[in-house]
């Protein structure tokens, strides 16, 4: 199995910031397969270095390493003990030795170490996906049970209240109005500059001033 350079296969490099999970398939009648498999655990590496850097992520991703057509023996140009070593050199999870055509249980064997170490890289909370990836559910994030719109009366609640608007010249950050004062500071009637009373207040704190009880 021949893999095009990442110049002819634009997608490839795209195609790895999303997997979570990697089997790179060499043939053992073929060496050319085989040296490309390293060229691509590279690629895998680089692309994911610079993904873990922007993100919370920590841990390389499971890439396995698999040889196929064991039953050509006469055609052999790759020995399992070669396959093994490239391995652990490139830093695969695992090696396998198969015949696609000849054992098909050796395919499901592969494919169940893969989800194995899938399952196992997402159960470990530091391999969550960035929080650019993933929406966040604090405590105070809107229930995941009920769409997200009807909670906030389908509008995003950043556009009721952004984040700047609510961070204080001293570095704390007020807390967020509850629905009572969101339906005020709707229905408040614009004061003479324009502006919502509301708005006002939030602005005034915000200089430092003690907010009115
Ligand atoms: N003997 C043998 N032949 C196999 C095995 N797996 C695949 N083949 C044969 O190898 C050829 C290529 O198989 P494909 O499934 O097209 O694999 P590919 O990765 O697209 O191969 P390339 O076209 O060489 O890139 C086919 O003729 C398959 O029958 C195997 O385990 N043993």
């Amino acid at each position: 199995m021949c893999f095009p350079k990442e110049m002819e296969c634009p997608g490839l490099e795209a195609n790895i910031r999303w997997a979570d999970v990697f089997i790179l398939m060499y043939s053992v009648t073929d060496k050319c397969s085989f040296d490309e498999c390293s060229r691509l655990k590279f690629l895998i590496n680089y692309n994911k270095r610079r993904r873990r850097l922007s993100s919370s992520a920590r841990v390389e991703p499971p890439v396995l390493l698999v040889g196929n057509k064991s039953d050509q023996i006469a055609d052999r140009m790759v020995t399992f003990e070669e396959g093994h070593k490239r391995s652990a050199d490139i830093g695969c999870v695992s090696f396998h030795e198969i015949s696609v055509r000849e054992n098909i249980e050796e395919v499901w064997d592969v494919f169940r170490d893969a989800v194995r170490r899938w399952r196992s890289l997402t159960k470990c909370p530091r391999l969550k996906r960035s929080s650019s990836e993933v929406p966040s559910q604090s405590s105070d994030s809107p229930s995941p049970n009920i769409p997200y719109q009807q909670q906030t009366g389908g509008r995003r609640w950043e556009e009721e209240a952004p984040f700047r608007d609510r961070a204080s010249t001293d570095g704390t950050l007020h807390s967020r109005p509850t629905w009572r004062q969101q339906q005020q500071h709707q229905a408040a009637p614009p004061s003479p500059s324009g502006a919502p009373l509301l708005e006002r207040r939030m602005s005034i704190s915000m200089r430092g001033s003690p907010i009115d009880n």
